[in-house]
């Protein structure tokens, strides 16, 4: 089985951020369903250093469009509950058709970063409406559940799909989720600390429920991009690696 080892870290290169372009309107898969935010410019950065006021009422300097992938019921749209509300969504598993999203705008370092946060279907038929959402996309949490094999075989794929539709300088992280189950545990942690070297990618492993590294995740996220839209060329530059590997906290199982 050959990898492609072209999807590299795109933490190590500092392209010009297109914060969500208003020509590339995200379009919700139900029109009229979901209503996306305000337009912002293409260098990402409304009024820098002066509170802007988005559609929604939140106040924000620079906007960046974020999407969840993986397979079916990894967890994606349980993670973007946890982040967003703080709850998560126990009981039945309703699967999500096409694709939805969600606002939020976090503090980072003294500015507001909004992330619209799109959470796709992780079911294959609907894969093709998935597709031409990447193209927009500024960053992508690709997601498996620890307790799901095939959806950590899966991930492979998924790297090819990504390679085809993201944007090159595409910011991505690999996430294992489900971390509180570890009695269904059967991906290792350090099976997914070696795919993720493999290709050269920040990982963590996250869990909705317990709420573990979901905050951690978008935010070094919002950092890695706020940093790329308005670094000066003398500030330092954000270690997205460094940070997730500092900040992570791992969970109670996988402690040495
Ligand atoms: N134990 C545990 N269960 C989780 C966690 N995250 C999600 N689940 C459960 O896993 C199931 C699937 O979660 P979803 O978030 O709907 O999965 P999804 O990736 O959005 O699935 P699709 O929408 O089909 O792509 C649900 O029953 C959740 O309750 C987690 O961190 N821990
Ligand atoms: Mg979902």
């Amino acid at each position: 089985m050959s990898r492609k080892k072209t999807l590299k870290s795109k933490g190590a290169s500092a392209p010009a951020a297109s914060a969500i372009p208003a020509s590339n309107e995200p379009r919700p898969a139900r029109p009229g369903s979901a209503r996306p935010g305000p337009q912002v410019p293409p260098n990402g950065l409304l009024q820098p250093g002066r509170p802007s006021l988005g559609g929604g009422g939140d106040f924000y300097d620079v906007a960046f469009k974020v999407m969840l992938v993986g397979d079916s019921g990894v967890g994606k749209t349980c993670l973007l509950v946890r982040f967003k509300d703080g709850a998560f969504l126990a009981g039945t598993f309703i699967s999500t058709v096409g694709i939805d999203f969600r606002n939020k705008v976090l503090d980072v370092d003294g500015m507001k970063v909004k992330l619209q946060i799109w959470d796709t279907a992780g079911q294959e038929r609907f894969r093709s409406v998935t597709h031409a959402y990447y193209r927009d996309a500024h960053a992508l949490l690709l997601l498996y559940d620890v307790t799901n094999k095939a959806s950590f075989d899966n991930i492979q794929a998924w790297l090819t799909e990504i390679q085809e539709y993201a944007q090159h300088d595409v910011v991505l992280m690999l996430l294992g989720n489900k971390v509180d189950s570890t009695q269904e545990r059967v991906v290792k942690r350090e099976d997914g600390e070696k795919l993720a070297k493999e290709y050269g990618l920040p990982f963590m492993e996250t869990s909705a429920k317990t709420g573990l590294n979901v905050d951690l995740a978008f935010t070094a996220i919002a950092k890695e991009l706020k940093q790329r839209s308005t670094k000066a060329p003398s500030e330092p530059r954000f270690q997205l690696h460094d940070y997730v590997k500092r900040e992570g906290r791992v969970p109670s199982c996988c402690r040495p």
